[in-house]
């Protein structure tokens, strides 16, 4: 397959409903703790990304064996035979970390590479690998590759010194088979945390605590009843989707949705002067045209999503006065910046600090998705902009939209793909 483009001409006010994929950042940690069991676990709801084939890959190379049908994935992980994962795999998908605690507590060792950098930011695992000590791992590394082993781990207290989401998950998956209690201090609030928990506890596991920032976790000897479970909706989606909403003017109905999940991100949106009703399980975005600038600041959960900042900043580069955007997860957010002016934003960027000066118009232009979200971005930046925007990199958006083309095209969006 050679290079492959969405081409997006924007002006067209977004119109009828759209249903929410499931959560790409919950499935990935699901699919990881299915290591911890002994049997057959049947996932549902589970979103056609490159991530989500990626993870089966690294499962599958582990010796699970897979079946994976529209939206239902079934695994098997009585046959794992391996407890290394191929460098190629660590470097693909950072989140393939995620296989490191379940393999160190359910076959007592494990062994990967150093998930390296991405362009948003170093992102180490140093907090992961402290959990996995204090639970009484070794921890090996050499030429980038980490070998961590322990005949059994033990529970312990842990207070990770910020709340990360992957160090939460890769602790909460280890102590879940480890011998006594974990208490994880400061542990990350999000959702997806949440999810995890439930799944585990369904599997056997005794799990409390989750949403909250201590997580207590009684060890269990084995985890594996056969069991089925639902992801939840994928929140960053239902984000992106409302900033669509609102960017093009339209009046888009969300389904499949959590309103809760998503309330950082509608607080602004009602903030700047759009118009939301949460139902249940759906949300409807209103766009008019004008609205007002804003101070964002991301923060983790509940705070406002670093997820969400680029999609947000596309919004607001077409506000009315200045806004300020602060990135506080990441340290190398802004890649997107660059890209944004080429179609005639605004924005200046001071350390950890974006400043957006609202413009009346942005126009169409030859753009490169730097990551996930930035691509996301770009995207709705093209549904706004004047004449036909060009965005390239496609690869990372595939990694956590469901077919965003063709869903955006039932709400009416003139964006096609086209490779040569
Ligand atoms: C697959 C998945 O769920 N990805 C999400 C997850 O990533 P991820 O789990 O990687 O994000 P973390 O919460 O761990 O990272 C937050 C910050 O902590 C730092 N850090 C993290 C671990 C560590 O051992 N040491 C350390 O310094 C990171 O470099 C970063 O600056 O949460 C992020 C923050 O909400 C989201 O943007 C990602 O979409
Ligand atoms: C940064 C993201 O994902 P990951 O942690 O998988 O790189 C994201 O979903 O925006």
């Amino acid at each position: 397959m050679g290079m492959e483009r969405l081409v997006v001409t924007g002006g067209v006010p977004l119109k009828g409903s759209i249903t929410v994929s499931g959560a790409k950042n919950a499935i990935l940690p699901l699919l990881a703790a299915c290591l911890l069991s002994k049997n057959r676990v049947v996932l549902e709801g589970v979103p056609c990304l490159n991530d989500v084939r990626t993870m089966k890959e690294v499962l599958e190379s582990l010796g699970a064996k897979i079946k994976w049908t529209g939206s239902v994935m079934e695994v098997d992980p009585s046959s794992i035979t391996s407890v290394g994962v191929h460098p190629d795999l660590m470097r693909k998908m950072r989140a393939s970390n995620l296989v490191m605690g379940p393999l160190l507590s359910r076959f007592g060792r494990v062994k990967a590479s150093y998930p390296g950098g991405c362009t948003i930011g170093s992102r180490p695992i140093d907090l992961h690998l402290k959990g996995f000590i204090a639970l009484g791992a070794r921890i090996a590394e050499d030429h980038g590759f980490i070998e961590a082993e322990a005949f059994k781990l033990r529970g312990t207290e842990i207070h990770l010194d910020f709340p990360s989401v992957g160090a939460t998950e890769n602790i909460m998956m280890a102590a879940s088979l480890a011998e006594g209690t974990t208490i994880i201090r400061n542990a990350a609030r999000e959702p997806e945390i949440i999810d995890l928990q439930n799944f585990l506890n369904k599997l056997g596991a005794r799990i409390r605590g989750a949403g909250l920032d201590t997580i207590r976790i009684d060890g269990a000897r084995r985890l594996g009843k056969e069991i089925s479970y639902r992801v939840i909706p994928d929140r960053i989606e239902t984000g992106t989707f409302m900033v669509a909403a609102a960017l093009t003017q339209g009046e888009v109905l969300i389904k499949n949705t959590i309103p809760e999940h998503v309330e950082a991100v509608t607080a602004k949106l009602r903030e700047a002067g759009i118009k939301i009703r949460e139902e249940e399980d759906r949300i409807i975005v209103s766009g008019q045209p004008g609205w007002n600038a804003l101070d964002i600041r991301t923060l983790p959960f509940p705070g406002f999503p670093t997820d969400m900042q680029p999609q947000m900043m596309i919004f607001l580069s077409l506000a009315q006065g200045t806004s300020i955007i602060t990135e506080n997860i990441f340290e190398n957010r802004f890649q997107h910046v660059g890209e944004f002016r080429r179609m005639g934003a605004q924005i200046q960027v001071e350390g950890r600090s974006a400043v957006i000066r609202g413009v009346s118009r942005l126009t169409g232009a030859v753009v490169q998705a730097t990551d996930l979200r930035a691509g996301a971005a770009l995207v709705l930046g093209g549904l706004a902009a004047e004449n036909t925007t060009i965005i390239e990199g496609v690869h990372h958006i595939d990694r956590g939209y469901e077919n965003l083309e063709t869903r955006l095209q039932m709400l009416g969006a003139k964006i096609c793909r086209t490779s040569d």
